[in-house]
């Protein structure tokens, strides 16, 4: 059966940008606050990384103390250490994420460590967020295929997944880091994973590199899974994925879902315009098809 309504964790605010030319606090403030009048309830809108690795999340503690704050909404950080998270507290992060992999050559890429280590330095982290009574999110990158390795075994993502649940964090996001997936093993690797993690907690996070994330996405629906990450305007990639494209926009998206009659409780409208505005800021096209048909 398919759900009738599902939750958007919007991200382009973060996976989006990261990987953008740099834009402007005033653009990225801007863009987070159109989410929220959208009606976006789950906004991921900073980064508490080096900026050595990333420089355009630099901004990460002036874009949260900056945003006017809707009530309802969760505005969310990415925190690969005890460091990131005391500085994502600092900032009024509602919440914070974990990312590891399921390849030990893109957790090298990605964030300096193996597979193990990462978990290691996400215990602290854990701690300390429960005794702040701060949520965790937890990734899981390259579930469908590694830019470095290749194949990645479903029963990897499903180990890792259910370390990180067991961790403590209340819902893991299934990244297919450079949209290589296909609607049958996108379907085949979540049931793997929903055997050890329930499917309630457990998201989809697919990159739109091929153009097949609307597709996977649909093959999935029936299992149940109603968390879906998207960027409006389909913005971004990864730096640590070199030619990987945007995440799936959220535009189209939205467009599927409310035309197969799933509600989001997002306005459409005005998630085009926020995705105009951020992509005039950048000086180029949305990638969202919808964006562009009707606009
Ligand atoms: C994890 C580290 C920090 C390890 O990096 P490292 O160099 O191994 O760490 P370190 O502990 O030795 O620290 C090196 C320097 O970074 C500083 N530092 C250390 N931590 C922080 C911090 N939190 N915030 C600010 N600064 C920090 C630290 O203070 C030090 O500064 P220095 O003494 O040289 O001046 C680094 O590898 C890193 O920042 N990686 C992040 C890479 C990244 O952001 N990737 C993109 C996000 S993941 C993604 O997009 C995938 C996802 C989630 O969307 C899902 C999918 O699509 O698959």
């Amino acid at each position: 059966m398919l759900p009738t309504n599902v939750s958007i964790f919007e991200v382009g605010a973060r996976d989006g940008l990261q990987n953008e030319v740099s834009v402007p606090t005033e653009a990225k403030i801007a863009l987070i606050e159109q989410l929220a009048d959208a009606g976006v309830k789950r906004i991921e809108a900073a980064s508490f990384v080096s900026p050595k690795w990333v420089p355009q999340m630099a901004d990460s503690s002036a874009v949260l103390h900056g945003i006017k704050r809707q009530q309802g909404v969760v505005y969310s950080a990415l925190t690969p250490n005890l460091k990131g998270l005391e500085l994502a507290i600092a900032a009024g992060a509602d919440e914070v994420a974990i990312f590891g992999a399921a390849s030990q050559s893109f957790s090298q890429k990605n964030i300096n460590c193996s597979i193990e280590e990462s978990i290691e330095r996400f215990i602290p982290l854990m701690d300390m967020a429960k005794q702040r009574n701060i949520a965790v999110r937890g990734y899981v990158s390259c579930v469908l295929g590694c830019p470095y390795k290749g194949e990645i075994k479903a029963s990897e993502v499903a180990r890792v997944s259910e370390i990180l649940y067991k961790m403590g964090c209340y819902e893991i996001s299934l990244g297919d880091t450079i949209g290589i997936g296909t609607a049958n093993n996108a379907r085949r690797m979540l049931e793997t994973v929903a055997e050890l993690v329930p499917i309630d907690k457990l998201a989809l996070h697919f990159h739109d590199t091929y153009g097949q994330a609307l597709a996977n996405i649909q093959a999935c629906l029936p299992t149940g899974i109603s968390v879906f990450d998207s960027s409006v305007a389909g913005l971004g990639g990864c730096p640590y994925a070199k030619g990987a494209s945007g995440n799936l926009a959220s535009e189209d998206l939205i467009y599927m879902l409310h035309g197969m009659g799933i509600d989001t409780g997002i306005d459409l409208t005005k998630l085009i315009q926020a995705g105009k505005n951020i992509s005039q800021a950048l000086g180029r096209m949305s990638a969202s098809k919808v964006a562009n048909a009707l606009g």
